[in-house]
């Protein structure tokens, strides 16, 4: 069915006529002529496709932008919906994010409180922020303070350590180069792994790359040597303090989660990697956002953290620059504001499968603001030739299904239901289509670096990027 789309009125490019917006939705065939009217902008569109509708328009009012799908409406209150089909619990309605204060697992008083918040977080939420983190403050004041001058190097300086060229996707990414959920994602990025150090005869003539091993599967690959730009030589030393710093406390951070959840507290470490991740991101400003939802462009798409099995967001910009939302069960999008002294902590894929579906992996974006905004993720990893039966079956019995029903409970609704934007979001390892947490893991990185597969990894590009 091809994609055919007119568009009346004035909209941003690229954003406007990506035609990946367009997925299934509409029936095939259908021709839809339409208009919206809302606080900031009017538009008009007409289009023909097999898929969803984005509208974009400004009438002088502010690029506006909606999507509009055959789906079903938002739920209200007592209406039923499909249950999740994997049968899993969900994230409940949460309409806040909480806060752990880890200093209160100091004491024996205190702790036993640390950790039924921390259940509740994880088990109903999975957002939380963490204060009293213990990540000295001169580690975060000199990575923060090193964002706006390097995102500010010219462009040959920021190419020079470019993710195109790396195997690995470790490296520079600039603005529309990654994609979520079909759409180029307004922001740009350096990616960053646990620094190892690698035989001369292991990487390529540049030094660059490892090369391939024959004798290790291809996902190994997803371990490399770091890229920075020559022009800001104290980077590296900022980037491997804060991986070393967060490494330490996310292991720690693993030892209260296992507690909470009333198993051994070294239960999880052995599922734990070698290789961490983190980036360093830039969304540029975007003028014509306004503040309403409506009107604001995607800074990064619905997803759920596909890297790892917990992620430590660092907000980097001043309080009053937001954007970050997670989806609750209903489908309602909560922001997640930027609070001084907080990291926030989310769950990823990883620990949504290790157990078992009843802590979720929360969907969540950014959206676009007027200001420019930075933001450090750190993604800590999964045993790369972990399998999902080993995953699955370790605590297997721990989280059996109807042990944990009624914990994620919270508000009406009920569990076991995820919001249809919720259900939509992609995630392989989830649905079991892959076997082994590195190969789905590499097939994610290829579909949101399109250029890199095709580049490095020709023997499984068709397979993982075809059939989307
Ligand atoms: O920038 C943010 O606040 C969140 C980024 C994010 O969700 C991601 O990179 O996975
Ligand atoms: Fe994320």
């Amino acid at each position: 069915m091809p994609h055919f789309w007119t568009w009346f009125g004035y909209c941003t490019p690229p954003f406007a006529m990506h035609p990946a917006r367009a997925k299934a939705s509409l029936a095939p065939g259908v021709w839809t002529l339409g208009s919206m009217l809302d606080s900031t902008s009017l538009g008009v569109f007409v289009a023909s496709t097999d898929g969803i509708l984005e509208t974009m328009g400004d009438f002088g009012l502010g690029v506006s932008t909606r999507r509009h799908t055959n789906q079903p409406k938002k739920l209200r209150r007592g209406e039923q919906r499909d249950k999740n089909p994997k049968g899993t619990m969900a994230t409940t309605n949460f309409t806040s994010i909480p806060t752990i204060d880890l200093s209160l697992a100091s004491s024996p008083t205190t702790k036993p409180k640390l950790l039924s918040q921390l259940r509740h977080a994880l088990v109903s939420i999975g957002f939380l922020y963490i204060t009293n983190h213990d990540i000295s403050p001169s580690t975060i004041t000199s990575l923060t303070a090193a964002l706006p001058p390097l995102f500010a190097l010219p462009a040959s300086a920021k190419q020079e350590a470019a993710l195109e060229n790396s195997p690995h996707f470790l490296g520079y990414s600039g603005t529309g180069s990654e994609t979520t959920a079909g759409v180029a994602d307004l922001r740009e990025q350096f990616e960053f792994c646990t620094p190892h150090t690698f035989s001369p005869s292991e990487l390529t003539s540049d030094g660059k790359s490892r090369k391939k091993n024959p004798n290790e599967p291809l996902y190994e690959q997803l371990k490399g040597p770091n890229q920075y730009p020559a022009s800001f030589p104290d980077l590296e030393s900022i980037v491997e303090t804060y991986i070393t710093s967060l490494t330490n406390l996310s292991t720690t951070f693993l030892t209260l989660v296992a507690e909470s959840l009333n198993l051994p507290s070294s239960a999880l470490h052995t599922y734990l990697s070698d290789t961490h991740r983190l980036k360093l991101v830039h969304y540029p400003p975007n003028p014509s956002s306004s503040s309403t939802t409506l009107a604001r462009v995607q800074g990064v798409g619905p997803h759920k953290d596909s890297s790892g099995w917990f992620t430590f967001l660092l907000q980097a910009s001043p309080p009053h620059v937001d954007g970050l939302q997670a989806l609750n069960k209903r489908g309602d999008w909560i922001d997640v504001p930027n609070v001084p002294g907080t990291l926030v902590v989310n769950i990823g894929q990883g620990f949504e499968v290790i157990t078992n579906g009843v802590c979720k992996a929360t969907v969540h974006r950014v959206l676009g603001t007027r200001s420019e905004r930075f933001s450090v993720p750190f993604f800590l990893g999964l045993r790369r030739d972990l399998r999902r039966g080993e995953a699955v079956g370790g605590l297997g019995a721990h989280f059996a299904e109807g042990k944990w029903r009624g914990d994620g409970e919270e508000g009406e609704g009920g569990e076991g239901v995820e919001s249809a934007e919720g259900r939509e979001v992609d995630s392989a390892w989830l649905t079991g289509r892959y076997d082994v947490w590195g190969e789905a893991q590499l097939r994610t990185k290829i579909r949101s670096h399109r250029d890199v597969g095709r580049r490095f990894y020709e023997e499984v590009f068709e397979g993982y990027v075809g059939g989307e």
